[in-house]
């Protein structure tokens, strides 16, 4: 499937949900220091070809700009001639898409999703008992327990990927990068937004839990 196939639609549509995500995350603080990153994917999927839509690298991200975005492919190469630097964390992008063949990755630092990816770093996984938010996340057991994995961050982005691979959980839209911050996904934009907020609610909760039982 090549880039070129893609209707123009559906490109453009994917262009205004990530303007419309990315003005509502900064709002909120999410985008400090140009961190953070947002894709989309376009057109139909395989593992082995694909197209999504990313933020540039390093830019201000409160600000709305010709120049927020990008068309990569499947190993995150632009799928066009442009100017533009892909994010630079694409390639955890690619392979999320890859493992899971979700619609929309969003990828954000805070610092409640900092301190909890340090605080449970020696068991590898956050755990979350009985919150009413992870139904949020599509789980609906009574009472749910769940493990959020958190992986090793290192600046080689390359690096990071095996262990997303390895860690990655089917049940749980979402991974956390030690010191850093979580990637959350979904089938579309709207469930990718919807996991990230329950992901962050949960991890304000944990965090504060953690403190009033110390
Ligand atoms: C400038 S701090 C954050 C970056 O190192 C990175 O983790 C990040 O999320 C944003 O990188 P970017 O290349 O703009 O997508
Ligand atoms: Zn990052």
């Amino acid at each position: 499937m090549s880039f070129a196939h893609i209707p123009l639609e559906a490109k453009q549509t994917a262009l205004a949900e990530l303007t419309e995500v990315k003005s509502l995350f900064a709002g909120r603080g999410w985008f400090q220091g140009t961190s953070g990153n947002l894709s989309i994917r376009v057109g139909d999927f395989s593992p082995e070809d694909f197209h999504f839509a990313i933020t540039a690298s390093g830019k201000d991200k409160s600000l709305s700009t010709p120049e927020d975005f990008l068309f990569v492919d499947q190993e995150g190469k632009p799928s066009e001639l442009t100017k533009l630097k892909p994010s630079a964390e694409t390639l955890i992008h690619c392979e999320i898409y890859k493992q899971t063949g979700c619609g929309a990755i969003f990828h954000v630092h805070t610092v409640f999703n900092n301190l909890v990816s340090e605080l449970f770093w020696e068991r590898k996984s956050i755990p979350v008992d009985g919150v009413e938010l992870i139904k949020a996340l599509n789980i609906w057991d009574e009472e749910a327990h769940i493990d959020i994995p958190i992986v090793s961050n290192f600046a080689h982005i390359p690096s990071i990927v095996p262990e997303v691979t390895e860690r990655l959980d089917k049940r749980i839209p979402g991974i956390m990068l030690r010191k850093h911050g979580i990637y959350a996904w979904g089938a579309n934009a709207f469930e990718a937004k919807r996991h990230l907020e329950a992901f962050e609610f949960l991890f304000e909760y944990v965090y504060r839990w953690e403190l009033l039982k110390r």
